[in-house]
């Protein structure tokens, strides 16, 4: 196979010298650009595999050269370097399209892991794979195929990804896309739900810890972030993250480094950050209860999933995909859903989105009779100011008992909602249980 080429570009001698020698020693042929004009007029007449370039160069800025890179269509990955402190504009280039950034003065092992991934990067592109994103994320709206398309390009870089959308609009399955079409794919995705963790728990769960280091810590333990190395780490309901955790998420993302509770030594690690929430973020910056600076750390690239109600015109699709994909997992036939049926579904709401779509569907599955689907078997919540429809005696034969206790809760939630007009504090007190446990019971019954 040959040599990988990559083209430097940087007006420090040192540098130049540095970094020729730390890729030669890879063996990685560089190819060296003083400025601007120059590297243009290599990338015009060679291909290349990579290229490392300075941010401040004497006809210009790295930025332009990404701009280059872009306009003609060049599929190289590109890597920024940067003086130590000045990481906005390390942020400003993943915006355009740089693969990652490294910060001076260089560290050699982040140098030689960055290259190691964008080479992978090159090839992985070559080989061209598809892997059928059309057939797992479903929806042929405009908003759907751009999304897929945005997927295809972010999971060939490394910059952070926020992902926001409304609770169950697709955001984890989103996430695990960007995963797999990444060169990445074949190291861990690691999904955390970030309002499921203890906050006394949460520094040592996610950057580990040394045995001994506290009570309770009677061995060395591996955190999310070593857990997720060479791969994805995917931050669920980030927007419930402590002030404290907050802080130190900043410093592994910046760093790229972290330190296990009770280390005394900082550790290299290589992830991929996506991060979701179903909150609005920019909102809770403003209110102070979520750090600004790390809120545009993670927020590099916004992918934004709009709720299915906004797309009624992929529901169909969706529920027809879902419907025979539940058939298939039950070893039933496949259902037809009627024309009114399709049509209720589209005019429904969906404050939960395709996950309420599937369990409307699942529970379709469990009461239809015959060969087709009807409204009726739908069950859909009614409409504002028509009583829900009562899950009755008869019904509650027909349909598992799990569905049968849903429906009941679901219309008890609601009601004592409605009582206290929306307020969930005093809605839990009048259920006797706590906030949190309202929240989750909401949230598994597509209520939030
Ligand atoms: N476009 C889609 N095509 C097919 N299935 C989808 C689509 N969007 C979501 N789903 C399915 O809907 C369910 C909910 O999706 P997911 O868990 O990704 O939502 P979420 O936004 O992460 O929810 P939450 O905010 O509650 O964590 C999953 O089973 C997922 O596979």
């Amino acid at each position: 196979m040959n040599m990988p080429l990559t083209l430097v570009v940087d007006d420090e001698p040192d540098i130049l010298e540095l970094l020729e020698i730390t890729l030669g020693r890879m063996n990685i042929q560089t190819c060296c650009a003083e400025n601007l004009g120059a590297a243009r007029q290599l990338l015009a007449k060679q291909r290349f595999d990579l290229c490392l370039t300075d941010m401040r160069l004497p006809d210009g800025d790295g930025l332009e050269l990404i701009d280059y890179i872009q306009e003609r269509g060049l599929s190289l990955p590109v890597a920024v370097i940067t003086a130590h402190g000045s990481i906005d504009v390390a942020i400003k280039a993943m915006k355009k399209g740089a693969f990652d950034f490294l910060t001076k003065p260089v560290d050699l092992a982040a140098l030689r892991q960055l290259v190691n991934n964008a080479l992978q990067t090159s090839q992985f592109q070559a080989t061209g794979k598809d892997r059928r994103t059309r057939d797992i994320l479903l929806g042929e709206s405009a908003v759907m195929r751009e999304i897929r398309s945005k997927i295809q390009k972010v999971a060939r870089n490394q910059a952070p990804i926020y992902i926001s959308g409304e609770s169950g609009s697709g955001k984890e399955l989103v996430a695990k896309l960007i995963h797999q079409q990444s060169p990445r794919s074949d190291k861990p995705f690691v999904a955390i739900n970030c309002g499921a963790i203890p906050h006394e728990l949460m520094e040592s769960e996610f950057f580990g810890h040394k045995k001994g280091s506290f009570s309770g810590a009677i061995a060395d333990k591996q955190g999310f972030f070593q857990a997720a190395d060479g791969g994805t780490l995917f931050l669920d309901e980030v927007a419930d993250l402590p002030l404290s955790l907050q802080v130190k998420l900043l410093r592994a993302i910046q760093e790229k480094k972290i330190r296990p509770v009770g280390e005394q030594l900082e550790v290299p690690v290589d992830v991929r950050l996506l991060s979701a929430t179903h909150k609005e973020l920019a909102k809770m910056v403003q209110e102070g209860s979520f750090r600004q600076d790390l809120y545009y750390r993670i927020n590099v690239i916004e992918l934004h999933l709009p709720p299915l109600r906004a797309r009624a015109s992929d529901i169909p699709q969706i529920a027809t995909h879902l419907l025979a994909r539940l058939a298939k997992a039950n070893g039933l036939p496949v259902p037809e859903l009627t024309e009114s049926a399709l049509k209720a579904l589209m005019r429904y709401a969906f404050p939960g989105n395709v996950r309420e779509l599937e369990n409307i569907l699942e529970r379709a599955l469990a009461l239809h009779e015959g060969r087709c689907i009807e409204v009726e078997d739908l069950s859909l919540p009614a409409a504002e100011g028509q009583p829900a429809a009562e899950p009755d005696g008869v019904r509650a034969q027909a349909i598992s008992l799990e569905t049968y206790l849903a429906n009941v809760e679901k219309k008890a939630l609601v009601a004592v909602l409605k009582d206290n007009s929306g307020d969930k504090v005093a809605a839990a007190q009048q259920l006797g249980m706590t906030i949190r446990s309202l929240c989750y019971r909401l949230k598994k019954l597509g209520l939030e």
